[in-house]
Formats: C-alpha cells, sequence, structure tokens
C-alpha cells in the first residue's frame, strides 16, 4: 500500500511482554494520526495496577477483566496494543481473525535489557527462563492471528512503524 492511502483500523499489535507493542503502538498511532488504546494502560485505569490485580485475585481474574477491555478496543477504529497474554482467551482470537494483526517477535538476547525494570508479574519470579516458556506456550496463537510478523531484536521503533505502515497504509 502506498502513502496517502487509509490504515486498515482497527490495527492490532500482538507478541511476547518486552517485544515492543506498547511502545510501537503508541509511535505508530501518532504517526497515522490514529486514536491509540494499550489494553493494559485501560485495566489499570479501572481496576488498579497490573501487578496488584495479579497479586490481589490471581491471574484467572485478571484473564476475565483483560478480556472485557480487549473486546472493547477490538470494536475502535485505533492502534489497539495487546498485553502479551490476551491471545489466551479463545474469543479474542475469534476476534482477532477478522483484524489487521501485526505479531511483533523479539530474540531472548534482545528482550533481556528491555524487561529490566519492568513490572510484570508473571515474570517476577523465574525471570528470563519464565519468559522463554511462556513464548513457546503461546508462539502458536500469534503465528495462528497474525497477518505479519515482524523482528523487532534489532530494529528501531521508527524502522518497526514503517514496516506496518508499509504493509497496512500510512496515512488515514
Ligand atoms: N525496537 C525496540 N528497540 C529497543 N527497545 C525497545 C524497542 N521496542 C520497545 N523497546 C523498549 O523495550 C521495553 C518494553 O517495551 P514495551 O513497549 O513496554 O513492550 P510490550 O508492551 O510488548 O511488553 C521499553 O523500555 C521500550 O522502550
Ligand atoms: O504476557 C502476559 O501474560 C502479560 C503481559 C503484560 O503486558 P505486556 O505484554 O505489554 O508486557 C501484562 O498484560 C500482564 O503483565 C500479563
Ligand atoms: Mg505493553
Amino acid at each position: 500500500m502506498s502513502d496517502g492511502e487509509r490504515i486498515a483500523l482497527p490495527i492490532v499489535l500482538v507478541g511476547p511482554m518486552g517485544a515492543g507493542k506498547s511502545r510501537v503502538g503508541q509511535r505508530l498511532a501518532t504517526s497515522v494520526d490514529a486514536p491509540f488504546i494499550d489494553t493494559d494502560l485501560r485495566i489499570a485505569e479501572r481496576y488498579g495496577p497490573i501487578d496488584e490485580i495479579f497479586a490481589r485475585e490471581g491471574e484467572e481474574y485478571f484473564r476475565i477483566v483483560e478480556r472485557e477491555v480487549v473486546a472493547e478496543a477490538l470494536r475502535e477504529e485505533a492502534v489497539i496494543s495487546l498485553g502479551g497474554g490476551a491471545v489466551l482467551h479463545p474469543d479474542t482470537l475469534a476476534d482477532l481473525a477478522g483484524l489487521a494483526v501485526v505479531w511483533l517477535r523479539v530474540s531472548r538476547e534482545a528482550v533481556r535489557p528491555r524487561l529490566a525494570g519492568g513490572n510484570r508479574p508473571l515474570i517476577a519470579e523465574g525471570g528470563l527462563d519464565r519468559w522463554s516458556a511462556i513464548l513457546a506456550e503461546r508462539r502458536p496463537l500469534y503465528e495462528a492471528v497474525a497477518d505479519l510478523s515482524i523482528d523487532t531484536s534489532r530494529r528501531s521503533v521508527a524502522r518497526i512503524v514503517d514496516a506496518i505502515t508499509e504493509r497496512f497504509g500510512g496515512t488515514r
């Protein structure tokens, strides 16, 4: 698609923790002048900090509120960054089948510094080994829903945004 054509909206970013979904989504939305939704931010606005939800209510409860927020977001014409585990919900998988979905990939080596200092309860214990194990479980899901996959390991955010707009169109 060339510049001047409208970008397909919604466009949805999936992939593992630290792949850059939140950062790239924000930059892409600014670049194509579209609204931006980070579902984790919406969850936190409504239910409080994500690590506190995990600590207080557990992962199962988090997935329920995540689904509610994701379902709502996917009905909007926006750039949408999901949390890494949103694809675990079968209804979300079904919704994604009809949408423009980008899978941001990242190597274990490249993700290490990106996860440092982050507040991600699922890898608070187990660190990078846990991250790899979680990715192995979810990779088939990302693969199944993605229309485009981009290895972000050695790419700048700007180049990733370029690759997405090249595929899906640049301006609204
Ligand atoms: N392409 C990239 N190159 C280097 N650092 C990146 C890149 N994309 C994101 N980051 C950094 O990695 C960290 C995790 O990014 P984030 O967008 O929160 O990932 P996600 O939402 O997929 O978990 C942040 O500090 C972000 O600035
Ligand atoms: O992979 C996951 O299950 C999670 C990823 C996080 O989002 P990011 O992928 O944006 O880090 C956040 O939704 C939560 O901590 C659970
Ligand atoms: Mg994120």
